[in-house]
């Protein structure tokens, strides 16, 4: 039987400053771009979480050089000209970025190779983006017309292309960039809505350049990167668990310190405001890298808002715990335009209704949302997390405002993305 955890507070408050770990987008792009360039590439403030593991574990197997010290990461690459084809399968675990990416990534490099990942991942859509890269000339093959994983890539040439990504996405945004960054002429990608432009940034910092107008970005085939160094700030999506917690649990403020504010990310920022949070945001840096800056919540009385449209995709993995903050808040939340909840680690519109109800929430399930009434009183009860780390870390925060014992079945998902979730948990409890 998988492990449990069991958490009880008593009129818990939440105070203190944390940074939270790596950016785990930032983090994936780190190391794909540093293993593609030739040279070495530092990395600091990588997330050890169990994702970004897997794609330096891929690219070892392709014959990258990558020494990891905690969150400092050394990457000595021959290129990608010079990459070997692996011995075995290339395994992605639980990651949907690693696989997505890494297909755009294989699809143009000299190798053949066969990519795998874990239960979940097998059952995620990959046809957005082996659609498209068929169509630039990648030789992906694969189980029910190539929609699951094992696929299998042989590496070649590709052209360019115009495409419509039908939804926002970074993921196959950003596989279809890789794969034009290897193909002859320009290669054109728009989409309904501006999705996170981490890959974007980052290939201009590694000397590639690349045209964004509104929706659409252009990059030209045929351009080599340069190895270069990367500072990941803190992942806004893990930020987003205690910045809810402090939003709603009496008494409370909580400050994250280091974390990233790329604008195609802060729609949990927007959404704090419009609910009423008292929220303070500093900025650091700002410009074509990528900013960061420090974010403080305190306690305040909450209403519910609609949520859809364009600022979706700048929420997406925080709709979770955005839904747990409306059971909190008064009146009605509706969420809408968001389905691609549905094709997550698990399909996180039917798991967080169920899992809100089990506490007493008053929520429904729609076809691309959700529907939330507020503000209710949480009970304890036994969560479940799916195996999905975005809902074991709802449940663990679901505990800070529930009366009575929450348990949450399979924590060890949350490692995906924050390892140290429940010492930051601890640590801002106990400073209360
Ligand atoms: O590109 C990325 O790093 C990610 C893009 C998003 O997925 P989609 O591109 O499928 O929306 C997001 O949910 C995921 O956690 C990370
Ligand atoms: C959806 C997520 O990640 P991925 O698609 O990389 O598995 C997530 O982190 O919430």
């Amino acid at each position: 039987m998988a492990e449990q955890k069991t958490l009880q507070f008593h009129k818990p408050r939440l105070n203190g400053s944390i940074k939270v770990p790596g950016d785990k987008s930032i983090s994936h792009r780190s190391i794909m771009l540093g293993a593609i360039a030739e040279g070495r590439t530092t990395v600091e403030g990588f997330l050890e979480g169990e994702d970004c593991l897997r794609t330096i574990e891929i690219f070892k197997q392709l014959g990258v050089s990558i020494e990891r010290q905690g969150t400092n990461v050394t990457i000595d690459s021959p290129g990608i000209e010079n990459w070997t084809t692996p011995s075995d399968e290339l395994y992605a675990g639980n990651s949907g970025t690693t696989a997505r990416l890494m297909l755009g990534i294989l699809a143009g490099s000299n190798v053949s190779s066969v990519l795998t990942g874990d239960e979940s991942l097998s059952k995620r859509p990959m046809k957005r983006v082996t659609i498209p890269l068929q169509s630039m000339g990648a030789k992906i093959v694969g189980a029910e017309d190539d929609e699951y994983l094992p696929l299998t890539v042989k590496g070649g040439e590709l052209s360019g292309m115009t495409y419509h990504v039908p939804v926002a996405s970074a993921q196959v945004k950003s596989a279809i960039l890789f794969a034009g960054l290897r193909a002859t002429g320009k290669t054109i990608v728009s989409e309904p809505a501006i999705s996170r432009d981490h890959t974007e940034r980052m290939f201009e910092q590694f000397g590639v350049s690349i045209e964004t107008n509104g929706n659409t970005v252009t990059i030209e085939g045929g351009q080599t990167l340069q190895a270069s160094s990367v500072k990941v700030p803190g992942d806004i999506s893990s930020a987003a668990f205690f910045l809810a917690a402090a939003a709603m649990v009496e008494n409370s403020c909580v400050e994250i310190v280091e974390v990233g504010l790329n604008p195609t990310r802060t729609g949990i920022i927007e959404v704090l405001r419009q609910m009423g949070a008292a929220i303070d945001v500093h900025e650091e840096t700002g410009g074509r890298g990528e900013s960061y800056g420090t974010i403080k919540v305190s306690k305040a009385t909450l209403h519910g808002i609609e949520i859809s449209g364009e600022i979706i995709p700048t929420l997406i993995d925080e709709l979770p715990i955005i839904a747990l903050l409306a059971t909190q808040a008064e009146g009605t939340t509706i969420i809408k335009d968001a389905a691609e909840l549905r094709v997550k680690e698990t399909d996180r519109i039917a798991a967080v209704t169920t899992e809100l109800k089990k506490l007493g929430a008053s929520i429904e399930a729609t076809p691309d949302g959700m529907i939330i009434h507020g503000p209710t009183p949480l009970k304890g009860t036994s969560m479940n997390s799916y195996g999905d780390h975005r809902l074991g870390m709802m449940a663990a925060i679901a505990s800070l405002v529930a009366d009575g014992e929450v348990i949450i079945e399979d924590p060890a998902c949350i490692a995906v993305s924050y390892p140290n979730f429940f010492e930051h948990l601890t640590a801002l409890v106990n400073n209360g």
